[in-house]
């Protein structure tokens, strides 16, 4: 699991284990902690880092997914801060987003490069399976859960103006958020299948009069903390005891491009975890 603005831990883990891992792709944002939760395994990453010291902007993405596969993860599950562009999703609510438009810029949104180009594909870039899992969770757990939902990703850090708030709501945008992106894409690459949980913490800034402040936002994030602690608690429960297997798990077997004798062997070296199931 990575976990957003106000899910800084997983406290309901035992027999933890905190990990340094090193990756090709930079730091990550901090250690992973490792644990169970009713007899599954789970790894922890704080996406902004322990005390919220990286901004949207700042995280490096892909060394966090490349840390979480290192640990042997094989689905993930995000929870995220998101703002309404819709009066149906209430603050309070949740959402399991499954649909992405990226408005983010300057990130690293690909583990592939000159030397190895890779195209995956990201029509659906969310696991139905994880997602609606996720889903039942938070509904068992007693929140209000909005099945589907079109995530933008902005860049931010500034809150978005009421133009661009309005724009998003005649794009058909339902949430906002500013991290949903490159993670998803990046979890696609690392053939992870991905779900996005987000916990709606605001009416973004298209309402008459009224916009969003942090305050606000976490003030929210608060009173939702324990429904989250509750939701990954249920989570744990319903997951089956064998791992059903997805196509996902399959996404870079027909997206390499570059012929064998051109491809960057570095690259290839930095990419033993995301893509050494190919044995390029
Ligand atoms: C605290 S409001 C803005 C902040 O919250 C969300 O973070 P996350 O997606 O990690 O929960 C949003 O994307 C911004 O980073
Ligand atoms: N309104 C909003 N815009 C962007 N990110 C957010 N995270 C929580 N609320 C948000």
């Amino acid at each position: 699991m990575i976990g957003g603005s106000g899910v800084y831990d997983l406290a309901l883990l035992e027999d933890t284990q905190r990990i340094e891992i090193a990756s090709p792709f930079g730091a990550p944002s901090g250690p992973v902690t490792i644990g169970t939760i009713a007899g599954v395994r789970f790894a922890f990453l704080p996406r902004h880092g322990e005390g919220h010291r990286i901004p949207p902007e700042g995280v490096n993405y892909r060394a966090n997914i490349d840390v979480l596969k290192r640990c042997g993860v094989t689905d993930l599950i995000a929870i995220s801060a998101i703002g309404s562009l819709r009066e149906e999703f209430a603050p309070g609510s949740f959402v399991a987003v499954d649909q992405f438009i990226d408005r983010t810029s300057g990130r690293d949104g690909s583990f592939f490069g000159e030397g190895l180009v890779a195209h995956v594909s990201l029509a659906d870039p969310v696991c139905p399976r994880l997602s609606s899992l996720a889903a039942d969770a938070a509904q068992a757990a007693g929140a209000k859960v909005h099945r589907g939902g079109c995530y933008l990703a902005m860049q931010g850090p500034q809150f978005s103006t009421r133009a661009e708030s309005r724009m998003y709501r005649q794009w058909g945008v339902d949430v906002i958020g500013m991290t949903g992106m490159p993670e998803a894409r990046l979890a696609r690459e690392a053939e992870l299948p991905y779900a996005l949980l987000g916990m709606v913490t605001d009416y973004d800034s298209w309402r008459d009069g009224e916009h969003v402040e942090v305050d606000q936002v976490v003030q929210v994030m608060h009173a939702n903390a324990a429904l989250a602690r509750r939701t990954v608690n249920e989570l744990a429960r319903l997951l089956p005891p064998e791992r059903a297997g997805s196509p996902i798990d399959h996404a870079l077997d027909n997206a390499i491009m570059t012929a064998p004798a051109k491809r960057d062997r570095a690259l290839i070296s930095r990419l033993d975890a995301i893509a050494g199931r190919l044995a390029l």
